[in-house]
């Protein structure tokens, strides 16, 4: 399994942003295209090692985690909540503010209550600061992260985040850019 996502991830441009080498993968860009067997190969390998069983809501951050959350859902029947980078001012609104390796946001957390067990889901962990941002954010409003998931794993951002979580985040590829190229260190398959 994870064959397809090993392949196109090694076949990846980078593109510089700045000082950061941002790699363009459909599970991280949807370009190029999502083939339908790279989603089931990711969603098939996710099901297996993660246990649904007392997840009440899967939550997708914005915007990449969304086909994956849907993925998912559609496989457990769990329904999914996103966090979005728009505001709504609905009451019980959080807000969160983000850094990656090129850039800030905010985004706004809707429809979760204290007590409610969840799998967050996003795309990809790299500086960490997405992950670390919200995963506090949840856990200040008393929502139970049972597991977290990055699909790819680029540099030291799960083990960044794991130190200041204190909480292991599941990815299922790790890889870092040398050289102008991807270069894939472990599959977790
Ligand atoms: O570990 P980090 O350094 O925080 O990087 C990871 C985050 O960066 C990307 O989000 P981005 O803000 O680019 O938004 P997008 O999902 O809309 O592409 C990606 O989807 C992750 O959420
Ligand atoms: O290098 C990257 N590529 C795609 N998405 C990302 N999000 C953080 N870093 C990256």
């Amino acid at each position: 399994m994870l064959e397809e996502l090993k392949k196109t991830l090694e076949e990846a441009p980078i593109v510089k942003k700045g000082n950061y080498n941002y790699f363009i993968h459909p599970v991280t860009d949807g370009i190029p295209a999502v083939k339908p067997e790279l989603l089931r190969e990711i969603a098939d390998t996710l099901t297996q090692k993660i246990n649904f069983e007392n997840i009440d809501k899967i939550v997708a951050i914005e915007a990449m985690g969304i086909h994956l959350a849907t993925a998912l859902s559609l496989k457990t029947n769990i329904p999914f909540v996103v966090i979005r980078k728009r505001h709504y001012g609905l009451p019980n609104e959080h807000q969160v503010h983000k850094k990656t390796g090129y850039g800030e946001s905010i985004l706004y957390i809707n429809d979760l209550n204290k007590n409610d067990n969840i799998l967050l889901i996003d795309d990809v962990v790299s500086t960490g600061g997405t992950l670390i941002a919200v995963i506090n954010a949840l856990i200040d409003m008393g929502v139970t992260v049972d597991t977290a998931v990055a699909v790819i794993e680029k540099g030291k951002g799960k083990k960044i985040v794991e130190d200041e979580i204190g909480m292991s985040i599941l990815t299922l590829i790790k890889l870092d850019v040398v050289n102008g190229h991807v270069v894939i260190e472990s599959v977790n398959d």
